[in-house]
């Protein structure tokens, strides 16, 4: 079995993702100005359209990345393979920003700035193995964290506490 290399999760609530997309955009606002948005879909689609609100940007554009692919056990926490660009830009990124939702190890966000050099790249989240590779984020969080985002995720009932331990202990 591959060694999994994530301890801990942390779960990101719609609110706390625009609360931290509008932290960033008032970093941004010394930022720019910038012709249009890239996003990095599909991590990046929900930041940048929020960005692209806060900024008054309408100028909004995508390049379009996998990197993930399903492992056997239906894990979220998947495994990774190689990076495909699906979609490209036609530029070379000047006066763009260019946005995803997290930078993990920096493979994707590696290959993507070689295409885009120029470009002024931001993620809401970073972890430190990609963080050198963006310019700017708004929370780091360490290597063996697993993010979460609201898409990910559903609400759904939790026993209380105490039947919980019960049942542990006859289980
Ligand atoms: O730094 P890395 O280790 O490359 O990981 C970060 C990338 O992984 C996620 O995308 P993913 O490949 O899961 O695709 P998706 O956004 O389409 O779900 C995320 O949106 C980043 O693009």
């Amino acid at each position: 079995m591959e060694h999994n290399p994530y301890r801990d999760d942390v779960v990101i609530s719609w609110a706390e993702l625009h609360r931290d997309t509008r932290r960033l955009c008032h970093e941004l606002m010394a930022k720019g100005p910038f012709k249009g948005i890239i996003a990095i879909a599909r991590g990046g689609l929900i930041p940048a359209a929020l960005v692209a609100r806060e900024l008054e940007i309408r100028l909004i554009d995508t390049i379009c990345a996998a990197s993930y692919e399903s492992s056997d056990d239906d894990s979220a926490q998947t495994q990774r393979k190689e990076v495909r660009i699906l979609k490209g830009i036609e530029h070379d990124g000047e006066g763009y920003l260019l946005i995803d939702d997290l930078v993990d190890t920096g493979n994707t966000a590696r290959v993507i700035r070689q295409l885009l050099p120029k470009a002024y790249f931001v993620t809401l989240y970073a972890k430190p193995m990609g963080r050198q590779v963006v310019d700017l984020c708004v929370k780091e969080f360490s290597q063996d964290k697993w993010v979460y985002f609201p898409w990910d995720i559903d609400y759904q009932f939790v026993p209380p506490i105490k039947k919980r331990l019960k049942a542990e202990q006859q289980g």
